[in-house]
C-alpha cells in the first residue's frame, strides 16, 4: 500500500492510498492514519456518501471512540459560509472541544468545507480527510487549501489548514458516477501537464483502462498525481510562487464556474475548458510547440466530454478579475510550455486573454452544434 509523505512548513502527514482501507481489520479497532489522541470523532459527509460508505467508516473506527455524524447536502452550491456557520453551531451543540477530530468523508466540497470548519472552530481543531471522489483523492484532500465560495467568485474565503492524514481508499470509487470519475481525472491531466511527463505518457496509453476502473492503472494515476501535489505543496505551502502552477486551467475554469452559477459544470469539467484556453494562449504566444499542444488537447478531450455552456468572452474575462491570483491589478497566469512543464507569467494582456477565451468558446459552440443543441444548456 503506497504511503506518500507530505512535509510542509506547518505539518507533516501521510497519504495512505490503497484498497480495503475502510474495511475493519481483524482485531484492530482503529483506522490507519487515525491519530492516537482522538477522544471524540465527528464525521461530516453528504447523505449519499453516507449511504455508500458511512457504515464502513463507522466500523473501521471501531467501538472505542464516540462518533457523531453531520450532514451537508451534495452540491457546490452548499460550499458557502452559511453551511460553515451551521456546522460550527452543530459542533458547539454537540460539545465538540479542541480534542475533537473532524473527519471529512466525501468529495472536494465536503473536504473544503470540513477543513475550513476545522481551521476556525475554537481557532483550529484537527481533521482527517477520507476522500471518496477521484478528484478529492488526486487533488483536493492533499495540501491544506480549505474554504468556501462567495457570489463574487470561487474559494474567496478560506484558510490553509493541513489534515492530520489522508485515507484514500480506491474502493470508494466503485460507487462514483462515471461523469464524476471523468471530471476528477482532469486534475490528473493537469498534474501531468504541469510536472509529470511520464504520467502524461501513461495516461495517453492507458486512459481506457483507467476509465474502465482497472485498479492497477487507477492506482498508478492517483499515486503519481498525489506525488506531484505533495512535492509542490512541500516546496510552497502558502502559494508564494511555485504552488500557483496547481492553478493551471483554473483562472478561466473558475470564471466558467462562476458564470454558470456553480450548477451546470463539474469543477473538473470547467478546469478542462480552462486548460484548453491556457493551451491556446501558450500556443499563440509561441511558447508551446503545436505538437505538444495537440497531444494535450487530445488527452483533455478523451478524458471528458466537456459539457457546453453559454457565456460571453467579456463576462468570462471580467470574472477573471476577481481571481485570487490577481495582485495589484496584475493577473498571474500559468502557461504550458511543453508536456510536464509550465511557466508562471504576469504579463498576459486583456487582448490575449480575450482571444484565448474566444477560441475556447468557439469550441463550446462547435460542440453544441455537433450535438444538435440549438442553445447551450446553461446561459450564464
Ligand atoms: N482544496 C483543494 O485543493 C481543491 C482542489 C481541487 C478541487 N477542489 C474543490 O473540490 C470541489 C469538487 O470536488 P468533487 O469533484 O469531489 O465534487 P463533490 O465533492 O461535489 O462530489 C461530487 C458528487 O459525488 C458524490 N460522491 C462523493 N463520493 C462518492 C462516492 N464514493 N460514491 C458516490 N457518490 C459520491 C457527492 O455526494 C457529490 O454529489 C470543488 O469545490 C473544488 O473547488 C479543492
Ligand atoms: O492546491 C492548490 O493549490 C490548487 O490550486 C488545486 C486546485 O485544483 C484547486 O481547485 C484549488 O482549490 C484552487 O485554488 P484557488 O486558490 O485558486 O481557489
Ligand atoms: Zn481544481
Amino acid at each position: 500500500m503506497p504511503e506518500i509523505r507530505v512535509e510542509t512548513d506547518s505539518a507533516h502527514y501521510s497519504v495512505h492510498l490503497g484498497s480495503g482501507l475502510l474495511q475493519p481489520q481483524a482485531g484492530a479497532s482503529s483506522l490507519v492514519g487515525l491519530p492516537a489522541k482522538a477522544s471524540r470523532v465527528i464525521v461530516v459527509t453528504s447523505p449519499e456518501v453516507e449511504r455508500f460508505w458511512g457504515e464502513s467508516l463507522r466500523r473501521a473506527l471501531g467501538n472505542g471512540i464516540p462518533v457523531n455524524l453531520l450532514h451537508v447536502p451534495a452540491g457546490e452550491q452548499h460550499k458557502r459560509l452559511s453551511t460553515v456557520e451551521r456546522l460550527c453551531e452543530e459542533l458547539a451543540a454537540l460539545g465538540a472541544d479542541r480534542d475533537t477530530l473532524l473527519i471529512a468523508l466525501g468529495g472536494g466540497v465536503i473536504g473544503d468545507i470540513t477543513g475550513f470548519v476545522a481551521a476556525i472552530y475554537m481557532r483550529g481543531i484537527r481533521f482527517l480527510q477520507v476522500p471518496t471522489t477521484l478528484l478529492a483523492q488526486v487533488d483536493s484532500s492533499v495540501g491544506g487549501k480549505t474554504g468556501v465560495n462567495l457570489a463574487a467568485g470561487k474559494n474567496l474565503v478560506g484558510s490553509f489548514h493541513q489534515p492530520v492524514a489522508v485515507i484514500a481508499d480506491l474502493d470508494t470509487l466503485r460507487t462514483l458516477p462515471v461523469r464524476e470519475l471523468r471530471a476528477g481525472l482532469q486534475e490528473s491531466v493537469k498534474s501531468a501537464i504541469i510536472r509529470d511527463a511520464a504520467l502524461f505518457d501513461f495516461m495517453e496509453a492507458n486512459l481506457d483502462a483507467v476509465l474502465a476502473g482497472d485498479s492497477a492503472a487507477l492506482e498508478r494515476v492517483v499515486e503519481s498525481s498525489i506525488r506531484v501535489k505533495a512535492a509542490v505543496v512541500a516546496a510552497d505551502e502558502r502559494e508564494g510562487g511555485l504552488r500557483m502552477i496547481l492553478n493551471f486551467g483554473h483562472t478561466v475554469g473558475h470564471a466558467i464556474e462562476a458564470a454558470t452559477e456553480y450548477k451546470h459544470l463539474l469543477h473538473g469539467e470547467a478546469i478542462g475548458w480552462g486548460m484548453l484556453a491556457a493551451i491556446h494562449l501558450g500556443e499563440s504566444r509561441g511558447v508551446l510547440p503545436a505538437a505538444d499542444a495537440n497531444r494535450m488537447r487530445e488527452l483533455i478531450r478523451r478524458t471528458t466530454d466537456l459539457p457546453n455552456f453559454a457565456a460571453t468572452t467579456e463576462r468570462l474575462v471580467a470574472l477573471t478579475g476577481s481571481d485570487k491570483k490577481k495582485r495589484s491589478g496584475t493577473l498571474s497566469f500559468i502557461l504550458p510550455i511543453g508536456i510536464g512543464q509550465v511557466e508562471i507569467v504576469n504579463d498576459v494582456t486583456e487582448a490575449e486573454l480575450s482571444a484565448a477565451v474566444a477560441a475556447m468558446l468557439a469550441e463550446v459552440q462547435a460542440i453544441s452544434r455537433a450535438s444538435g443543441v440549438e442553445e447551450p444548456a446553461h446561459a450564464g
